[in-house]
């Protein structure tokens, strides 16, 4: 809860007091108004404590804290105004969620409109400096706050999940992000590779962020254009934000559980995630580097998928109105015609001893441009030691060849699925990998083998909710973290995944690329 009872404003101040020291003292009365009720109050480093007259205090939290603004008000007095989202607990037995709560206080205690005002501002400057996310500095990750006042770019696809990206961007995203100092510029897709178009030819000097409201395919197409610009390096640190338009948002998922919330669908999932963006922290995130056989070089910063949950995945597509219910009428109806698919699964696992590849150096495959054919293995990918070179694979050698002697083969080669996954949530109730995070490092790769019942399938997906499949230990699902994975279907009917988005079925193989770009996240 943000607004908590509490003693008198003050009471915990000072060194080692729960809210730290008391650093702006005042009283005002309460909303914009003249005769509002008389209120104490007292800024702390962490908490704006409020004491009215016999009322209950309360404490509104900074840290639920998007923005502060201080105006003139009737009479020669002024007003500033903090908007908090804090969490409410659920009712009914829904999870808790982030509710708007603005709170004004009017200032008149100067002798004039200037006085008045500039006290206002100095309130509302110190709890806007107070509300910023401290950022962490762990060895060896970057974290940066977007700055105020902040130009986001928000790439929107309308048709995305059940349609409703434009409404609620309008209705809900707008709102927050003008109290946030956040000024949205909107780009609506018209068409499949528009925004992948748009961000490979931005100016990018002009944004301070690139927002994503959709679903995870829209993001896929920006991941992979700023990829394909020869200034790659630097367009892919430009922090990207994801806002849940579409129907899986697994993406958004994640974030929102890297953050600590409870799980969110719909509107409150997006009001998390709006809020993340208003407090504008960023941080690293891995991307995985996939190479097909037909020479394809794509990168993708959620999963790569063969099997059921792919299929699912993509003949759901055609009940996207459903939102996230989607995926449960798919499931159903692949259970039906429960399928087993071959190929060979090859990996090099995360744990290996450092320098076990270095034992028997690969050639590396050739560095490529995002989403182009790659040249012959002998030859040197254009640029490749220019600007523009993409990041090398270097735990790869090419898919002509056999897999270095270190990775593991899995003798099984008769799969229901294989799901290579690098963020925990594989859709906003579908928690897959609980181990993973931004900037683990892993590729999270999950396989299911050929043999599993249709009743076991089924109690695996409901215990993904919680992200307890693996407690039921069940003999056919294997779990193992990776840093690089092969996959060599013995046929090419059906279909691939990458981030969600079809991939036509053939040899593919991946390695993760740690910190290639950065995200909004939650502190
Ligand atoms: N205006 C548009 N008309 C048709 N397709 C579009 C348009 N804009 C983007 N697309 C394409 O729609 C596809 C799906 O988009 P997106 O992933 O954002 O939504 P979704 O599939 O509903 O959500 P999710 O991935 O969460 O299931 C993307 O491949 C994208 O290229």
């Amino acid at each position: 809860m943000s607004a908590g009872r509490r003693g008198a404003p003050g009471a915990d101040a000072g060194p080692g007091g729960d809210a730290g020291p008391v650093l702006l003292r005042g009283t005002f009365t309460a909303g914009p108004g003249p005769g509002g009720a008389a209120c104490a109050l007292a800024l702390t480093p962490r908490e704006l404590q409020v004491r009215g007259p016999g009322g209950p205090d309360a404490a509104l939290r900074l840290a639920d804290c998007v923005g502060c603004a201080a105006a003139p008000a009737a009479a020669a007095a002024a007003a500033f105004s903090l908007v908090c989202y804090p969490v409410r607990g659920g009712r009914w037995g829904s999870p808790p969620a982030r509710h708007r709560r603005e709170s004004t206080f009017r200032v008149a205690v100067a002798p004039d409109a200037e006085g008045n005002l500039r006290i206002a501002r100095a309130w509302s400057d110190k709890i806007r400096e107070l509300a910023a996310p401290a950022v962490p500095r762990p060895d060896g990750v970057s974290y940066g706050l977007l700055p105020r006042p902040c130009r986001a770019l928000v790439l929107l696809n309308p048709l995305s999940g059940p349609g409703l990206a434009l409404k609620d961007f309008q209705a809900v995203v707008q709102p927050m992000l003008a109290e946030a100092d956040i000024a949205p510029t909107v780009f609506v897709t018209e068409r499949p590779q528009h925004a992948h178009e748009k961000v490979r030819d931005e100016d990018l000097a002009q944004w301070d962020a690139l927002v994503v409201m959709s679903g995870d395919g829209l993001l896929h197409e920006v991941v992979n254009g700023l990829m394909e610009r020869r200034d790659w390096e630097a367009a892919v640190k430009k922090p990207l934000c994801i806002l849940p338009g579409g129907s899986g948002n697994a993406l958004a998922a994640s974030i929102n559980h890297y953050a600590g919330n409870a799980r969110a669908a719909k509107q409150e999932l997006l009001t998390n995630c709006a809020f993340i963006l208003c407090k504008g922290l960023h941080t690293q995130m891995d991307l995985v580097s996939l190479s097909t056989a037909s020479g394809k070089r794509l990168f993708s910063f959620l999963s790569f998928g063969w099997g059921f949950i792919s299929d699912v995945d993509i003949a759901s597509e055609k009940y996207r109105k459903l939102g996230n219910a989607r995926f449960t009428v798919g499931t159903i109806q692949h259970l039906a015609r429960l399928r087993v698919y071959q190929g060979r699964l090859s990996y090099l696992p995360a744990d290996a001893a450092p320098g076990a590849e270095r034992a028997e150096p690969p050639a590396p495959v050739p560095n490529g441009h995002a989403g182009s054919i790659l040249p012959p293995a002998e030859t040197e990918a254009p640029g490749a030691r220019g600007e523009g070179a993409l990041p090398e694979d270097s735990l790869l050698v090419p898919l002509q060849q056999p897999v270095p002697a270190h990775w593991t083969v899995v003798p099984e080669e008769e799969f229901v699925f294989v799901y290579a996954i690098y963020q925990s949530h594989l859709g906003s109730d579908l928690l897959m990998a609980p181990a993973a995070r931004l900037h683990d490092g892993r590729i999270h790769l999950f396989f299911l083998k050929a043999g599993v019942t249709r009743v076991m399938l089924l109690k695996l997906f409901l215990a993904m909710e919680k992200g307890t499949h693996l407690d039921l230990r069940c003999p056919h699902l294997r779990y193992v973290p990776v840093r690089a994975f092969r996959l060599e279907p013995r046929a090419s009917a059906g279909v691939m995944t990458v981030d969600g988005e079809a991939l036509a079925c053939e040899p593919v193989q991946g390695q993760v690329h740690g910190r290639l770009c950065r995200v909004v996240c939650g502190s």
